[in-house]
């Protein structure tokens, strides 16, 4: 998959250079570039930003540098993927979207935002996909981008070690990840759950399929409310 990352703050990718997402980048699974906005500015003070039509607070990133980014960046079966506050909520279903294309352009926007006529002359030519991580607001999109591509890199082929980590995700299937154990057994007098070291993996399927649905019913009723989701297999649906 090629990725390429456009922001005025190409430093905050540097993390990307860690763990998995720098492995998927060492064997060549990620072919990630971050360019620099003002690399297309072409004025003394390399200027991205302008005050807003019909006033507002803050400021406005100028569509001229924009374009021509996008222009030298994007490519024939390229998809724009811009983090926003008023994107369409990014949830494991995107991920999986967005982990099947082989090239994504992200536009990180900061201040308030970027000319609209950039995302409208963008889609003129290509997909463009507005999400959002969820209703906060943050300083602009670079965080973003790195979440998003770190949920879309875990589903690339041979990043994760053990396949099964993917095929069991409880959020697959429509349902918060059941608790997690490990050694010591007893560990300031709380002890592992008996049934995680029966060795009888049908009991221990059912517990950890009973918790993840008992952790959805509780902590994410809208969650809850949408289970049993439409993609889950018929064998998978029984309680
Ligand atoms: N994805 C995502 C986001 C963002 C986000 C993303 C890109 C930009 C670019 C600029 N801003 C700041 C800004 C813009 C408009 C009004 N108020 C603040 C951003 C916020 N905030 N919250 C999310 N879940």
């Amino acid at each position: 998959m090629k990725v390429d990352i456009i922001s005025i703050f190409p430093d905050y990718f540097a993390p990307l250079d860690l763990s998995l997402i720098g492995k998927a980048r060492t064997t060549g699974t990620l072919n990630l570039s971050v360019h620099d906005l003002r690399t297309w500015t072409h004025d003394v003070h390399r200027t991205v930003d302008d005050s807003p039509y019909g006033g507002g607070p803050g400021m406005v990133m100028r569509p001229e540098p924009w374009g021509q980014a996008l222009d030298a960046v994007g490519s024939p079966g390229a998809t724009l993927v811009v983090p926003s506050p008023v994107g369409k909520p990014f949830t494991q279903a995107g991920a999986h979207e967005l982990a099947g294309l082989d090239h994504l352009v992200f536009a990180c926007g900061r201040y308030e935002g970027i000319d609209q006529r950039v995302i409208d002359e963008a889609a003129d030519r290509m997909p463009v996909r507005e999400v959002s991580l969820g209703d906060y607001v943050l300083f602009g999109g670079e965080v973003a981008v790195i979440v998003i591509l770190e949920a879309i890199t875990r589903l690339l082929p041979g990043v994760l070690g053990n396949a099964d980590s993917l095929t069991e995700e409880s959020h697959a299937a429509g349902l918060l990840e059941a608790p997690v154990y490990t050694k010591p057994v007893s560990w300031r007098d709380r002890e592992v759950p008996d049934v995680l070291r029966s060795g009888d993996h049908g009991r221990i399927a059912r517990w950890r399929r009973d918790q993840s649905m008992l952790r959805t019913l509780t902590r994410r009723p809208d969650m809850w409310a949408d289970y049993p989701p439409e993609n889950l297999d018929k064998k998978d649906r029984k309680a």
